[in-house]
């Protein structure tokens, strides 16, 4: 396949390995495994050697579950991982807002680090751990999973072909129905805690929005936001968002709309007819519309709609690349850790999320909840 989009390059040859990359893990998270434990087993160049929990109990039995050697526990579990001489990177899914205490502190100890998503609170403190990075010759990445999809490359190509003309208007959601939340989320979640950095817009909204920027190849441009309507989430309804409806201005007149909600009430009467997950990419253009179902976990399945308005509609499946590089079966987490890995042993990525654009999203974030009314997250940097 090959593409006209600028972070989507070509591989290079694989290097010999001579011993795997060591990673480490901050945090016996819920999404350590999907995000990182399952993806290392296939990758040969990586091997998750500890993991840091503040509870030993809950550290060992993670440890045991998934295979880790070393477990570090208690309140300086995640310096003494820091410490370790023999971690050369380090995974970050901790809530959103300690993201860029860690990312810092781990990239002062020389850690390589993978940081879950968002990749900060502030776009000040996303400047300030690339820049680090930067100085200390380290990578450092956003894990927008979704974006390392070959599906998401091959949307983004069509729109960015010209095939059907000029984008008009996009929309992308990430909604989850409030029967499967239910289950998902504890009433305490740190998605809704707000003093870290919890709320809709970052937990979900954050995917239909890098979606757009990234279909329509808009990763270094603030999107201005004309509009941002929250619904108040019941354990916080001053501060936190439940759901966010946000429309922005794009260049040449095109307008987007991004909708994320961690609670899709029920219609009909009473709410008793369950509602559905929302997780669709739409674009429309000058003479046709593209159409991008399940585009956040588009390895479980998903459909990419082209439908001219002249001419004859098509549906595209891509799970993988055209060239054999990647494996079968891979998750969207499988694809990022094989570009994280390859930036790191110093080969071109097959795509990559520049600092530029994780720091344009942080901006785009701050200014949507200005505009909300809801108060700014707050920077945990300095506590
Ligand atoms: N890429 C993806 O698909 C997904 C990404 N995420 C992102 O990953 C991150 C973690 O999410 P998730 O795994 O669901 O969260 P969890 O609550 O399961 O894990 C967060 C971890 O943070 C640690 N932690 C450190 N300080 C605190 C604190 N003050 N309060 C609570 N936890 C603390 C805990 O580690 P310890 O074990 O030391 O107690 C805990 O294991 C978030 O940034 C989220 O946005 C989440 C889900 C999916
Ligand atoms: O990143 C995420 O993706 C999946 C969601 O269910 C989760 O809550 C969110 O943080």
């Amino acid at each position: 396949m090959s593409s006209t989009a600028h972070e989507l390059v070509n591989a290079t040859v694989q290097q010999p390995i001579s011993s795997p990359l060591r990673f480490g893990i901050l945090g016996a998270a819920r999404i350590g495994p999907e995000g990182l434990l399952k993806p290392a087993r296939s990758h040969p160049d990586v091997s998750i050697v500890a993991v840091a929990c503040r509870d030993s109990d809950r550290g060992a039995q993670y440890a045991q579950k998934w295979g880790i050697p070393k477990v570090y526990s208690g309140q300086r579990a995640y310096y003494e991982l820091l410490a370790n001489p023999d971690i050369d990177a380090v995974y970050i899914p901790l809530p959103g807002g300690l993201h860029a205490v860690w990312a810092i502190r781990a990239l002062q100890a020389g850690k390589h680090v993978l940081v879950e998503k968002p990749i900060t609170t502030t776009a000040d403190e996303a400047r300030e751990v690339f820049a680090l990075a930067g100085k200390k010759g380290l990578v450092a990445l956003e894990g927008i999973h979704s974006t390392f999809h070959p599906a998401a490359q091959r949307v983004r190509e069509i729109i960015l072909s010209g095939e059907l003309g000029k984008v008009q208007s996009a929309h992308a959601s990430f909604g989850i129905p409030a029967w499967i939340s239910w289950f998902q989320f504890a009433k305490d979640d740190v998605y809704f805690n707000y003093e870290l950095a919890g709320g809709c817009m970052r937990e979900l909204g954050v995917y239909p929005l890098a979606a757009i920027r990234h279909a329509l190849g808009l990763d270094t441009q603030i999107l201005e936001v004309t509009s941002a309507t929250p619904s108040p989430h019941p354990i916080d309804p001053a501060r936190i968002d439940r759901a966010m409806h946000t429309t922005y201005s794009l260049p040449d007149s095109a307008m987007a709309e991004t909708v994320c909600d961690f609670a899709i009430p029920g219609k009909g009467p009473f709410g008793l007819i369950p509602s559905l997950p929302q997780l669709n990419v739409t674009v429309h253009l000058e003479s046709g519309e593209v159409e991008f179902c399940n585009y956040a976990v588009p390895h479980r399945y998903h459909s990419i709609k082209v439908k001219p308005k002249r001419g004859t509609a098509r549906t595209e499946k891509v799970y993988r690349y055209a060239d054999g590089r990647d494996g079968e079966g891979w998750t969207t987490y499988r694809y990022q850790l094989q570009a994280f890995v390859d930036k790191v042993r110093g080969r071109t990525p097959w795509v990559w999320i520049q600092p530029a654009t994780s720091i344009t999203e942080m901006e785009i974030v701050e200014k949507l909840y200005e505009k909300s009314g809801l108060p700014p997250r707050p920077s945990q940097k300095g506590m």
